[in-house]
């Protein structure tokens, strides 16, 4: 199992208005996706502007086990040469992917079909996350998996040289299902289909067709089918990264909340299937300007011009929570500063990824001041609005990257100072986070443990 290195304890304090330009990093699930196609591709892929935050630099080391060969060129330059679907040899180790859900799942996924072992680890978040959700799919290509109670990691995979073609119906929205599925039907005769109810992250559609192989999606009665014929020769590409809008709520969401604020957010991406927080800043009363429409890296993109607001309580549509799975901590920290509340249902998924992210938002808002309810599936957020919000909390972010940057935004706005107990995850998604925020002028800094 790896560690997630020594704690940083990390203290953010009101800080003056956010001005300047928040040229947030690449896309986290496009950044994973770009080194795994292209070491599924035939000849040298190139890619600019990967994400080189500790998960996907976990995927690019795996992709070399697996004998694609993975060159870093400097500044978020990278090239794949791929071994072709099917052309993966067993790794000599054991791969170890971190903190990263996406890495392990879409890396099952793209080995489940080939005739060897794979045993995979990671760190004491990733080890405690479901993986039957993912191995489940698999069995039915015909690969095996022996895990700990549950079907955690560490986890050996042992896949399948003679596959059968799947047709499965996702009974949970996540893109890491649909993509593990798709990936390993890649290497499977005829053709693999998954139907999800509602659908979540398109990114591993869109690039496959980029890469060349022949996927067909279409809204039946049954959901949002998607249908890949296997056996393809995968064409190596030039990906161009586009930033990541996971990364860019934090900026918005802080300029939202820091009185005077405006800030310019580059390149956010307006992808339906990733865009729900930004509909949702909106409904609430956000000040933010769509600026300069236009395509980059195969995604709809915009720049977004965010001034502080004034923003009031909303219901946010159950129906919207795929497109915004992972911006429900910092939408519980803006809720926070909003008049009224703010009500968060069927966001049960938050309960498994890297921290039970429900409970640890929900907690940590309680030391800052904020009341909350909770059940299982909701988060209900009463905004503290022109009382403001206290602050003062020492937050725990339980190895979660999107618990300690929404609690140190919250403490930019908030009267007393917020800590996290450990700031180190961050590194995972948005390794310049500090350097970032600081340069809009906010007051973030490692504390003394
Ligand atoms: O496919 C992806 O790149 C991702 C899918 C989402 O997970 P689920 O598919 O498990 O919801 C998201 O939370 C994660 O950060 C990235
Ligand atoms: C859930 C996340 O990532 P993963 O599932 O890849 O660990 C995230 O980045 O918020």
């Amino acid at each position: 199992m790896s560690g997630h290195g020594t704690p940083i304890p990390m203290t953010a304090r009101k800080s003056g208005p956010l001005k300047g330009t928040a040229a947030v990093p690449g896309d986290k699930s496009i950044s994973h996706r770009a080194l795994i196609f292209g070491a599924m591709s035939v000849g040298e892929t190139k890619i600019t502007g990967l994400l080189e935050g500790q998960d996907v630099l976990d995927t690019a080391k795996a992709m070399s086990a697996l004998g694609a060969q993975v060159v870093d060129h400097g500044a978020g330059n990278w090239s794949v040469h791929g071994v072709g679907v099917g052309g993966f040899r067993e790794p000599e180790n054991v791969i170890d992917c971190g903190n990263s859900g996406t890495g392990v799942r879409l890396i099952m996924g793209c080995v489940a079909t080939s005739d060897f072992a794979v045993t995979f680890t990671g760190d004491a978040s990733l080890n405690k996350r479901p993986m039957g959700r993912v191995t489940d799919p698999l069995a039915l290509f015909g690969t095996k998996s022996v895990g700990r109670s549950g079907g955690r990691l560490p986890l050996t995979l042992v896949g399948t040289g003679d596959p059968m073609p799947v047709e499965y119906v996702t009974p949970v929205p996540s893109a890491q299902v649909k993509s593990a599925v798709l990936l390993a039907g890649l290497n499977a005769p005829g053709k693999t289909v998954v139907i999800e109810k509602e659908a979540t992250r398109d990114h591993t559609e869109r690039m496959l067709r980029g890469f060349g192989a022949e996927v067909i999606t279409e809204e039946t009665p049954e959901g949002h089918k998607i249908t890949l014929t296997g056996r393809p020769e995968l064409k190596p590409q030039v990906v161009a990264v586009p930033r990541d809008p996971s990364s860019a709520a934090f900026p918005v969401c802080a300029a939202l909340i820091v009185e005077g604020s405006d800030i310019m957010v580059p390149g956010v991406s307006q992808n339906t299937t990733r865009n729900g927080l930004y509909t949702t800043l909106v409904e609430m009363g956000a000040d933010i300007t769509f600026e300069n429409p236009r395509e980059e890296g195969g995604e709809p993109v915009a720049d977004l011009r965010v001034k502080y607001s004034k923003l009031k309580g909303i219901e946010v549509p159950p129906a919207r929570a795929a497109s915004m799975i992972d911006e429900y901590p910092i939408l519980s920290v803006v809720a926070s500063f909003a008049e009224g509340t703010t009500v968060m249902k069927g966001v049960k998924e938050l309960r498994v990824k890297e921290s039970d992210r429900i409970d640890a938002m929900a907690r940590g808002l309680e030391k800052c001041g904020v009341e909350i309810e909770e059940d299982h599936d909701t988060l209900i957020v009463h905004g503290c609005g022109p009382n403001g919000v206290k602050g003062g909390g020492t937050c725990a972010t339980f190895i979660d990257h999107r618990i300690a940057m929404s609690f140190l935004i919250m403490g930019m706005a908030s009267q007393a100072p917020v800590s996290v107990d450990d700031g180190s995850p961050i590194a995972t998604s948005f390794p310049v986070f500090e350097r970032l925020m600081g340069d809009l002028g906010a007051v973030v800094e490692r504390s003394p443990a």
